[in-house]
């Protein structure tokens, strides 16, 4: 494993904005992060050649510019809960009545629910119609909209259907965010926390701007080099294996970049117990949680063996043990076969919440 993870570089395209490039070859596309960069769109769509726009938008009206074509507008809600195959078909129905071509373009706005379930219609819509994305959370400026990944739930799991899609451009508008509940700027902050240990450290108290910029920077780098998840982009699921499963055993009572927090420290913890970091290391993963305001503690009442029982279902885990990515001498690796006993006893040793 890399000792230090590639990082794309972070250009300056204007005063306050930045570029990230994305290198896939042929589909290879910029991130631009700074505030009042959905201002581009329309040179945008013209760089794609669309001649027709389909906008789904989860933010009022005027939070997409004009794209300088004829547009569909659509409203769409954020949530888990319309992220379905259900809303995909509707969609795409809605573009076909609009007579959307292959050459035109789908453009997304809200959180990281809108950028997967639109992502997904994209790709199945003609077999694959260019999107551009404007994400509207933190969580989805530094993570959701960039990458290709796209996905809806079914009532078995969450992001069980989905496809691989690039997106043409992401505008990462950070005058969005003015609106962003505090809740959900933790939920962000859970994702940069992590990045911290993956190659995109020091971003405590740096300009909001900076922090999504060095956060894409680390993901288009590992993308770049992994699109289909066959190895480097485990990395990006530092402090996930336990993440995900605090969300699973709390009913998601936890929001991801919360269960992702406590899951980092954790990864610090467990990293410590395998005597692959120092005790100062392990520190460093509390420190960093708690100055981003993050919860680090596992919840009141959540049992070390329920959470290793939920783990086990894990597509990482095998049969002699369980799979986390953790840091070590040569950076942060996927670590397999981790002694289920180690697990737990790391587990009934983590800070506790109080019980409310
Ligand atoms: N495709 C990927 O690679 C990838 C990566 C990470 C997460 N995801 C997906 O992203 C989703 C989570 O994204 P999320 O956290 O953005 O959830 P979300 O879309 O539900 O948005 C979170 C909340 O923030 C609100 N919100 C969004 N923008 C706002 C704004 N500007 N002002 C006020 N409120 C605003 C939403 O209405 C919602 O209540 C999950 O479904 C997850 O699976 C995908
Ligand atoms: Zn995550």
């Amino acid at each position: 494993m890399l000792a230090t993870l590639p990082l794309s570089p972070i250009e300056r395209i204007a005063a306050d904005h930045r570029r990230i490039p994305v290198e896939l070859g042929p589909r290879s596309y910029p991130v631009d992060i700074g505030a009042g960069v959905r201002r581009t769109l329309p040179d945008v769509v013209a760089a794609i050649g669309a001649r027709r726009a389909a906008i789904v938008s989860a933010r009022p009206l005027d939070a997409v510019p004009d794209p300088g074509v004829p547009a569909l507008r659509l409203a769409a809600r954020d949530g888990e809960a319309d992220k379905t195959l259900a809303n995909v078909e509707a969609l795409c129905s809605r573009f076909a009545d609009f007579g959307l071509t292959r050459g035109d373009v789908v453009i997304s706005c809200g959180g990281g629910t809108t950028t997967d379930v639109v992502g997904l219609a994209a790709a199945l819509y003609h077999r694959g119609v260019a999107v551009v994305h404007l994400p509207t959370s933190l969580l989805a400026q530094v993570d959701a909209s960039v990458g290709g990944k796209t996905a809806v739930n079914l009532p078995a799991g969450k992001n069980l259907v989905g496809a691989y899609w690039q997106p043409s451009a992401v505008l990462c508008d950070t005058d969005y965010l003015a609106t962003l509940p505090r809740r959900e700027w933790i939920n962000g902050y859970g994702e940069i926390a992590r990045a911290h240990f993956i190659g995109a450290p020091g971003l405590l108290g740096r300009p909001v701007a900076e922090q999504i910029a060095a956060s894409v920077a680390l993901k288009a780098g590992v993308v770049a080099r992994d699109e289909r998840d066959s190895h480097l982009r485990h990395i990006l699921n530092y402090g996930h294996t336990l993440g995900h499963a605090l969300e699973r055993t709390t009913d998601y009572a936890l929001r991801h970049g919360e269960a992702v927090a406590v899951g980092t420290v954790f990864a610090g913890r467990l990293a410590g117990a395998l005597g692959r970091i120092g005790p100062e290391r392990i520190r460093e993963h509390l420190d960093v949680v708690q100055g981003y305001g993050l919860p680090a503690a596992l919840p009141a009442g959540v049992e070390p063996a329920e959470l290793v029982a939920v783990m086990r279902l894990d597509k990482k885990s095998t049969s002699t043990g369980l799979t986390f990515v953790l840091d070590g001498a040569h950076g942060p690796e996927l670590v397999p076969d981790v002694d289920e006993d180690v697990v737990l006893a790391a587990l009934a040793a983590m800070p506790r919440e109080d019980p409310a």
